[in-house]
């Protein structure tokens, strides 16, 4: 499914935190939205997940307008891993990843075998089925963040949205899931700070700066080293990684 966004802004108290961004987001492709601190790239994607509604703009998942849909229809098209947490302490991991099937569930229908399987193959796909039982506030942010990544797989749906996601995990742990990410197939939007993982695994990027949209496109042609200097105030080089040769963004200081 596409996710296609038109003129997206978000006004709170007179403060423009989104101003007129829109972006297309193809099926298949994984989409990164970069940006320094408090440029909006949360902010944008809560519009998407309808954490927050826009002031104006338009948020649209195959031509049906978000805002619209009943929330069960939301959740079918729309997964989403956040950074915050706000989950009751006592629940299990293997309950917290069940939680993702709710939206192909009737009121108060019983777990299947079936889901059973679904949430412990997501638990086996990110390598947490060791953790099923355990509680899921006792785990480190690392293995939380990739809990609530099986509890996203096992909602089955077409479009995935990743505020974050490497954000707590070892330098193994995010080239892992971030490996993952491009392998779902599946309409992707992520907000990424790491500009080398950005340009290495996104298909396009969206720069965001100050709330407004500087750049979308292919990585290369978003982060050319001018751009790079004025948003992000760093030097920058697009080089062959040394040992796969894929495009891999280097900085360093903008003065020695
Ligand atoms: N509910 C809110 N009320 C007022 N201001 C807000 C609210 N939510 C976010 N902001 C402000 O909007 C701006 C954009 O925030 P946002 O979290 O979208 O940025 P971001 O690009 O995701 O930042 P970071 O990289 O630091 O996570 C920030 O200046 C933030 O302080």
């Amino acid at each position: 499914m596409r996710v296609d966004i038109h003129g997206l802004t978000v006004r709170i108290e007179d403060r423009a935190l989104l101003g007129d961004v829109s972006l297309a987001a193809e099926p298949g492709t994984v989409t990164g939205l970069v940006g320094p601190n408090g440029s909006g790239k949360s902010t944008l994607l809560r519009c998407v997940y309808r954490a927050l509604r826009p002031t104006g703009g338009r948020v649209l998942i195959d031509d049906d307008e978000v805002w619209k849909l009943s929330s069960r229809a939301a959740g079918q098209r729309t997964a989403v891993v956040t950074q915050d947490h706000d989950l009751d302490n006592s629940f299990s991991v293997e309950e917290i990843v069940a939680m993702g099937r709710l939206p192909h569930k009737r009121f108060l229908e019983r777990d299947s075998v079936a889901d059973h399987d679904t949430v412990r193959a997501a638990l086996a796909r990110v390598g947490m089925e060791w953790a099923a039982g355990r509680v899921f506030a006792g785990l480190s942010g690392g293995e939380r963040q990739r809990v609530l990544l099986a509890r996203a797989l096992t909602q089955r749906t077409p479009v995935l949205l990743l505020d974050e996601p490497t954000n707590h995990l070892d330098i193994g742990s995010q080239l892992e899931l971030l490996e993952l990410v491009r392998a779902l197939d599946l309409t992707v939007v992520l907000a990424i700070h790491d500009l080398g993982h950005a340009v290495a695994y996104c298909d396009q990027l969206v720069l965001l700066h100050e709330g407004r949209l500087r750049g979308a496109g292919p990585p290369r042609e978003v982060l050319d080293p001018a751009t790079v200097a004025e948003v992000f105030g760093v030097r920058s080089a697009i080089v062959p990684h040394p040992l796969t040769g894929r495009p891999h963004l280097v900085t360093t200081p903008l003065a020695p």
